[in-house]
């Protein structure tokens, strides 16, 4: 199997403050991995290392084995590592369509073309369904996004992130603040995904994670205590000890 994204003994402090610590992570190809840990663990620190929003102090990262340490955000995500929009990101008086049709029309360099000629090219048009589809978003496609519900709001923020064609996504708590009866839906539609989009995810809800996830890794204090399946993960007795709790029920 390829390795999608990995990280090379990836350090990175904040003044005295050691937050990511000679980290090496792989993610293989088509892997739905989450990155667990507990509060202040440094996982957001490590994404944005990922995107190239932090530069860290020593160590390297590598998307599909090229070297993208020194590359901006921007050239990033042409290479095909892409991270959720958050919700204030998104265009608050445009529906779904429009914002889909907006994403996909960009991504083919014919952003302009879209808002000239909207609705009428057909491979754009299959493209924009099938991706409204997939993220529960045809109900809602002709409402304004500032009206949607949280949990509507958060499938469009990945919706648009997928409309770019990503090779790897990164998460960072797609979930939060959805009510619980919703959030396996947002995971469930990021599952599905076609396995040619690899995703990294962070999430809180060890819920999620388990039926989410087919690789964990577990970060503590900037570095990692312990890799592997779920269920390995699950019945390490240092991430119970650590991480979880005696108390967890996974
Ligand atoms: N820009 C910054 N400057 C200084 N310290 C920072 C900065 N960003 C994060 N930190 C510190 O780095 C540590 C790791 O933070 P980070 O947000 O990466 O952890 P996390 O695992 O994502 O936490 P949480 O689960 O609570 O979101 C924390 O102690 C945090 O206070």
């Amino acid at each position: 199997m390829t390795i999608a994204l990995e990280t090379r003994g990836l350090d990175k402090s904040f003044g005295g403050l050691r937050v990511t610590r000679d980290l090496s992570l792989k993610v293989m190809q088509g892997a739905r991995h989450a990155l667990i840990g507990p509060n202040g663990a440094g996982k957001t620190t490590v994404i944005n290392q990922l995107t190239g929003v932090l530069t860290p102090n020593s160590g390297q990262i590598l998307l599909e084995g090229s070297d993208i340490t020194g590359l901006s955000v921007h050239k990033r995500v042409l290479r095909g590592l892409s991270r959720t929009f958050q919700i204030n990101q998104l265009y608050p008086d445009l529906t779904p369509l429009e914002t889909i049709g907006l994403a996909v029309s960009e991504r083919m360099g014919r952003g302009g073309d879209w808002w000239r000629r909207m609705g009428t090219r057909s491979d754009v048009n299959a493209e924009i369904a099938e991706i409204l589809s997939r993220f529960h978003l045809l109900d809602v496609m002709t409402e304004l996004t500032s009206t949607l519900p949280y949990g509507k709001q958060r499938l469009l923020e990945i919706a648009v992130a997928i409309a770019a064609k990503p090779r790897v996504l990164l998460l960072d708590e797609p979930a939060a603040g959805v009510p619980e009866s919703e959030r396996h839906d947002i995971l469930a539609a990021v599952a599905a995904l076609p396995r040619d989009v690899t995703v990294l995810l962070i999430e809180h809800d060890m819920d999620l994670v388990f039926s989410f996830a087919d690789r964990i890794s577990v970060l503590v204090n900037g570095g990692l205590l312990t890799e592997g399946a779920p269920d390995e993960v699950a019945r390490d007795p240092q991430v119970r000890a650590v991480y979880l709790g005696e108390a967890a029920d996974v």
